[in-house]
């Protein structure tokens, strides 16, 4: 059987939006349905407007993926979530969404289900790992299966090592091949299992 696989994500200028598109596409290719959404915008304009670049990117997805809501929750077999590291941790978006899904919870939907992160901090060693395992502190309290990439590919090597998650430091500069190969197979991998896990 294919997986139905949510790919949902929070960024603010962009380096989160690609790695998950290359999450949604290894998915795709291993047989899933994909759902990929962006958990909506919380920050004032002003602030959104004092760094062009998060304007930028908020101005070209936002009609380009739609918002994720609870529905793609219940409706996936596995989960990638994926965030920009802030001081070493989730963003709030991403978090705000997270804490709306109590009744889900309490319903146990995400009991059993393959559940997978990414992410991204400006340094190499700003945050990236810590704000994985806080995503990943989640997985834990839903009961879902955590399915990081660990050493499993050459592509993990190849984007750095980080068997955490995929993630791309920003001060490298825009996002390698590399990363997005790594992020490629981090996708497929979890439907891959996924599949499994459903069937
Ligand atoms: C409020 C705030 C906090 C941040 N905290 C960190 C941090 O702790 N470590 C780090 O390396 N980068 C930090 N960054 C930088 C972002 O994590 C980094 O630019 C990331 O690549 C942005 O991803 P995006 O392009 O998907 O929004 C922070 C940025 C902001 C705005």
């Amino acid at each position: 059987m294919s997986a139905k696989i949510a790919v949902i994500y929070y960024s603010a200028t962009g380096t989160v939006h690609q790695l998950a598109q290359a999450m949604a596409e290894g998915a795709e290719k291993e047989g899933a349905e994909v759902r990929l959404r962006r958990v909506g915008e919380l920050a004032p304009d002003a602030a959104i407007d004092a760094n062009p670049a998060w304007r930028e990117h908020v101005d070209a997805t936002k009609d380009q993926v739609e918002v994720a809501t609870l529905d793609d929750l219940t409706w996936a077999d596995g989960y990638a979530l994926g965030s920009p590291t802030r001081y070493g941790n989730i963003a709030s978006q991403l978090k705000q969404f997270i804490d709306s899904t109590g009744g889900l919870w309490a319903q146990g939907v995400f009991q059993d289900k393959p559940f997978t992160g990414f992410s991204s901090a400006h340094n190499l060693h700003g945050g990236n790992e810590s704000t994985l395992l806080a995503l990943y502190n989640t997985a834990h309290h839903w009961g879902s299966l955590i399915v990081s990439p660990g050493f499993t590919d050459e592509s993990v090597y190849a984007a750095g090592g980080n068997p955490y998650g995929t993630v791309h430091p920003g001060a490298a500069g825009p996002v390698t091949d590399a990363a997005l190969d790594a992020a490629r197979h981090q996708g497929a991998r979890l439907a891959r299992l996924t599949a499994k896990v459903a069937a």
